[in-house]
């Protein structure tokens, strides 16, 4: 029988479709006239753009964006024994300069009491909120919950979107990493007034194939060019496993790299980065 539209065509347009019921409920919860009387009394956002500069400029290495990931629809548990702020802090010993937390549960297991408990740990990393973004209410609320950045993935938001969030972004002291993962989704971000960071994501999250070669194909020639005039900081993300791996990408453009499953899976998480960079980038 052929797919008459209401069977998800991917994992990633799966995700999407049960947000879009999970974010209405929340809504209801709390709307955002709440989340907005909340937000006069927060605490100031960390630099989270600030950080990742600072951290290449004292390595001369990728800054390490290192992600708190208990599970994840490619790869299943990653880790049993999940404790986030125990992992956060790991991560912050190990010199990660800032850190990604899953906040979806359903497919990741992840929540936003782990982002506020980190937050609240007094771990100093600035923390990007890893969320499938598909409206502005989102943004407030993981600025409540002690986010300093927010991913927008392009295979999820039209440009309009994007841009009016980066606005919101702005406006709430938030850094919006905006991903891509081929040069269309590349293209049409380029064109998007206000974006700072880039990441490109070397896993198709339609099929789960990871090939870290997408980097470098997407910034070469042009795209690069015009990447560099812009001073655009570009993230590479995921299937980083190996010093060579991170060099490759170190190679293509990259000053930042976002790194979860190679990481997560250390006993000690701390040695596992390390392991990852060929040294210790902590001093
Ligand atoms: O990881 C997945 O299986 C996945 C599936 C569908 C949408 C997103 C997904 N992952 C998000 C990410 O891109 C990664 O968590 C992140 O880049 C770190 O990747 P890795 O180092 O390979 O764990």
């Amino acid at each position: 029988m052929q797919n008459e539209g209401n069977t998800p065509c991917n994992i990633l347009e799966e995700i999407i479709w049960y947000k879009d019921k999970e974010v209405s409920q929340m809504k209801e919860k709390k709307p955002l006239i709440l989340l907005k009387k909340q937000l006069s009394g927060a605490p100031p956002t960390r630099d989270f753009l600030g950080a990742l500069k600072a951290s290449y400029s004292r390595t001369g290495l990728p800054a390490l964006i290192a992600e708190v990931k208990k599970a994840s629809p490619s790869r299943g548990v990653l880790r049993e024994d999940f404790n986030p702020v125990e992992i956060a802090k790991a991560y912050e010993k190990g010199g990660a300069a800032c850190l990604s937390v899953l906040t979806d549960q359903k497919y990741f297991q992840g929540s936003f009491e782990n982002l506020e408990a980190i937050r609240n740990a007094g771990v100093e990393c600035p923390l990007l909120c890893k969320e499938f973004v598909i409206e502005a209410w989102q943004i407030y609320y993981a600025r409540v919950k002690g986010a300093d950045a927010i991913l927008l993935i392009a295979a999820v938001l039209p440009n309009l979107d994007i841009q009016y969030m980066i606005k919101i972004c702005k406006l709430l002291g938030l850094t919006a990493l905006v991903e891509v993962h081929d040069e269309t989704e590349m293209d049409r971000v380029l064109g998007i007034e206000g974006v700072e960071l880039i990441g490109i994501n070397n896993r198709d999250l339609g099929t789960f194939k990871v090939d870290i070669s997408n980097t470098k194909k997407l910034l070469e020639g042009e795209r690069g060019e015009k990447i560099r005039e812009k001073g655009i900081i570009v993230v590479g993300e995921s299937g980083l496993f190996t010093p060579a791996d991170i060099g490759y990408v170190q190679e293509a453009g990259v000053k930042a790299v976002l790194v979860g499953e190679s990481l997560v899976k250390q006993e000690d998480p701390t040695k596992g980065i390390s392991g990852l960079f060929g040294k210790d980038i902590s001093c």
